[in-house]
C-alpha cells in the first residue's frame, strides 16, 4: 500500500476508485464499503484509493473534542487498510483551512485534480465539504460535470448491520467487549510502550507490563480485569489485563497492566499490543495485598478456563 501523509506527493491516477471518510475503527460497516471499493477496482482495472483525515476532524472543528474517544490511532488505521488490500492511502492533514473547502472545491481540487477520481464509492449518509454540505444527491446531480461516477452503498446495507463507531464506543466503555469485537470484526486492541511501574508485581508473583498509550484520544475501555492476547514481536501470548486505578495499593492514576502467561523477559521501552477478548470482573479494593494476590490467582484460573 502506498501511504501519503499529504496530497503533495500524490501522483494523479488515470482511473482512481475512491472513497473518503474518517473510518474510525475500520469496523465491519466500513469494511463493507472497502470490499465494494475493491470489487469496482478489479472490474474497472482502476486503482483503489482511501482518503482519510488526520487529526480527527472533531479535534479541529468542534468545541467538545476533549470528550472525543477514538477506536483507532492513525497507525492502527494504516495497518488495517493495508491488510484489507487498499492500494493508495492518502492521509489529508485536517486543518481549519481544509475544513473550509466547499464541497465543490473539495470535488474539483482534491477528487478530480489531485487524485484522478473516476469512481467515487460512498455510504448513503456520507457528507463532506464545509458544514458537511456535500451529499450523495448533490454528487449524483453533478458528477457527470466533474467527470466521474458515484456509487452509493445503500442505506439498507449499512443500517441492516447496525454498526457504527458510536455504538462500538458505547460497548467498550460499558465493558461489553464481545459486542464491540463482533462489530469490529476483530478484537479491540491497545498498543503502546511498556513503562516502569511500582515494581511490586514481581514481588507478588504477577509481574505486570504497564502500557503507555501514546495517542491521547485513544478510547480506553471500562476499568476491570480482562482476558487478553498480547502481541510481542509478532509472537502471541495469552494473559490477563487490569485497567484501573489500583485502589488496593492506593493508586491514583489510571493504568493498563498486563500479566503475560509463559513469558519471562524484561521489556521496558518496547512495543506491546494487547487484544481484549473477554471481560472478567470489575476492579476492586481489597483488604491488603494477600487478598489481591489470591484474587489474581483466581483471575488466572478463570482466564485459562475461558481459553479452554
Ligand atoms: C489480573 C489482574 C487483576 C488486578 N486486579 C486488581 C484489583 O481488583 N484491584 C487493585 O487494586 N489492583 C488490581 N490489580 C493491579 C495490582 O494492584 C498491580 O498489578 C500491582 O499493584 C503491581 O503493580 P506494579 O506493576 O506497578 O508493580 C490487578 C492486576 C492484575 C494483573
Ligand atoms: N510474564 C510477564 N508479564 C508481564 N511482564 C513481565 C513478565 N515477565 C517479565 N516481565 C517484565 O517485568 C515487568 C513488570 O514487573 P513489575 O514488577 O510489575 O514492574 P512494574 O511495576 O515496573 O511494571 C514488565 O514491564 C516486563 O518488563
Amino acid at each position: 500500500m502506498n501511504i501519503y501523509h499529504s496530497l503533495d506527493s500524490f501522483q494523479k491516477l488515470e482511473y482512481g476508485v475512491v472513497t473518503s471518510g474518517t473510518f474510525d475503527g475500520v469496523h465491519l460497516g466500513h469494511q463493507k464499503i472497502l470490499t465494494r471499493l475493491k470489487e469496482i477496482t478489479e472490474q474497472s482495472g482502476g486503482e483503489s484509493v482511501v482518503l482519510t483525515f488526520w487529526p480527527h476532524p472533531r479535534t479541529v472543528v468542534s468545541e467538545d473534542s476533549q470528550d472525543l474517544q477514538l477506536l483507532s490511532t492513525i497507525e492502527e488505521k494504516i495497518e488495517l487498510f493495508s491488510k484489507l488490500g487498499i492500494q493508495h492511502l492518502a492521509i489529508i492533514p485536517f486543518t481549519r483551512s481544509f475544513s473550509e473547502l466547499t464541497s465543490d472545491e473539495f470535488i474539483n481540487q482534491i477528487l478530480v485534480e489531485k487524485i484522478g477520481t473516476k469512481k467515487l464509492v460512498i455510504g448513503y449518509d456520507h457528507r463532506f465539504g464545509r458544514n458537511r454540505e456535500g451529499s450523495f444527491e448533490f454528487l449524483q446531480k453533478n458528477c457527470s460535470e466533474y467527470g466521474f461516477e458515484v456509487e452509493e452503498i445503500p442505506r439498507e446495507d449499512i443500517e441492516h448491520t447496525a454498526i457504527s463507531s458510536t455504538r462500538i464506543r458505547k460497548s467498550l466503555i460499558t465493558g461489553h467487549i464481545h459486542e464491540a469485537n463482533e462489530l469490529l470484526g476483530r478484537a479491540y486492541s491497545l498498543s503502546g510502550t511498556v513503562v516502569k511501574g511500582k515494581q511490586l508485581g514481581r514481588t507478588i508473583g504477577f509481574p505486570t507490563a504497564n502500557l503507555y498509550v501514546h495517542e491521547p484520544y485513544k478510547l480506553i475501555p471500562m476499568n476491570g480485569v480482562y482476558v487478553i492476547n498480547a502481541v510481542y514481536q509478532d509472537q502471541v501470548f495469552r494473559g490477563m489485563l487490569n485497567i484501573g486505578v489500583r485502589p488496593t495499593v492506593d493508586g491514583t492514576i489510571r493504568t493498563i497492566e498486563a500479566n503475560l502467561f509463559g513469558f519471562d523477559k524484561e521489556i521496558y521501552g518496547e512495543d506491546l499490543q494487547l487484544e481484549l477478548l473477554h471481560y472478567l470482573r470489575p476492579e476492586q479494593k481489597f483488604n491488603g495485598l494477600d487478598m489481591l494476590v489470591k484474587q489474581i490467582g483466581i483471575d488466572k484460573e478463570n482466564t485459562l478456563a475461558w481459553f479452554a
